[in-house]
């Protein structure tokens, strides 16, 4: 159950990444069991999670922040709209685990994608309006993990667990308004070589880099 302590507002120190963030994950995104937008009122896009354990053991179930692109392609394909080719960055806040609420007997990785930084946020209120975009189920999607929020915990109520959902948004939307994260988002012309790859990496797919 969930330990009865005030939250920190971020997570992850100031300077940027620590081992072993960044890491990447991509996927297809996929059917889940239909909970988020329904019981929550809080949409996650899933994506497989079958080689996780084999690929990244550092990735221990809980709850992480990060930034997402979606595949320009694909998302034209799903939407029936023209084909674009530049991509947007977007801060996500993401839960890997077992859903102990909902007691799962398997694992999902689930993101949450947030509105952009520039934007205020919907969530930063008592009664939140959690972020929600057109669907765009099989879009291909790549995840920059860049911290670690917490564990997965069960609740009392399903308005316990979307109470900590929310501090969530907030404590990963703080947490990457911090110069050293947000760079991972918008080119402050400060970022390393390494964050620029790693920007990079994040709006290409199929080995075609799409603009940002
Ligand atoms: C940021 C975030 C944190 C979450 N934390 C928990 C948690 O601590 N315990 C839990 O049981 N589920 C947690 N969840 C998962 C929700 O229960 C889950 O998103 C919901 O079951 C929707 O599942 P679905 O995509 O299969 O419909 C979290 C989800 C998000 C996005
Ligand atoms: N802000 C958002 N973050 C993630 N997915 C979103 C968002 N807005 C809309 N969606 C859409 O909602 C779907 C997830 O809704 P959800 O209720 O969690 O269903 P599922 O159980 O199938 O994952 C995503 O696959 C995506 O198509
Ligand atoms: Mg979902």
């Amino acid at each position: 159950m969930r330990p009865d302590k005030p939250r920190d507002p971020v997570a992850g120190p100031d300077a940027g990444p620590e081992s072993p963030y960044p890491v990447r994950l991509s996927g297809p995104v996929i059917k889940g069991f239909g909970r988020g937008s329904k019981d929550l009122g809080i949409p996650t896009a899933n994506i497989p999670a079958d080689d996780l354990s084999e690929q990244h053991p550092e990735l221990t179930s809980g709850v992480y922040y990060g930034v997402v692109a979606l595949d320009p392609q694909s998302l034209a394909q799903e939407n029936g709209a023209e084909k674009s080719t530049s991509a947007t960055l977007l801060p996500a806040v993401l839960s890997i685990g077992y859903n102990p609420f909902y007691k799962n007997t398997v694992r999902s990785v689930e993101i949450h994608i947030m509105p952009p930084l520039t934007q205020p946020s919907p969530t930063a209120v008592a009664q939140p309006k959690f972020n929600r975009l057109p669907d765009f189920y099989g879009t291909k999607l790549n995840l920059l993990i860049l911290g670690y929020i917490r564990p997965e915990f069960d609740y009392v109520s399903l308005d316990a667990l979307i109470e900590d959902i929310r501090i969530d948004c907030e404590v990963a939307r703080q947490s990457l308004l911090r110069d050293a994260y947000q760079r991972y988002i918008v080119d402050d012309g400060k970022a390393s070589a390494q964050v620029n790859e790693d920007r990079k990496w994040l709006v290409t797919f199929d080995g075609v880099s799409a603009n940002i």
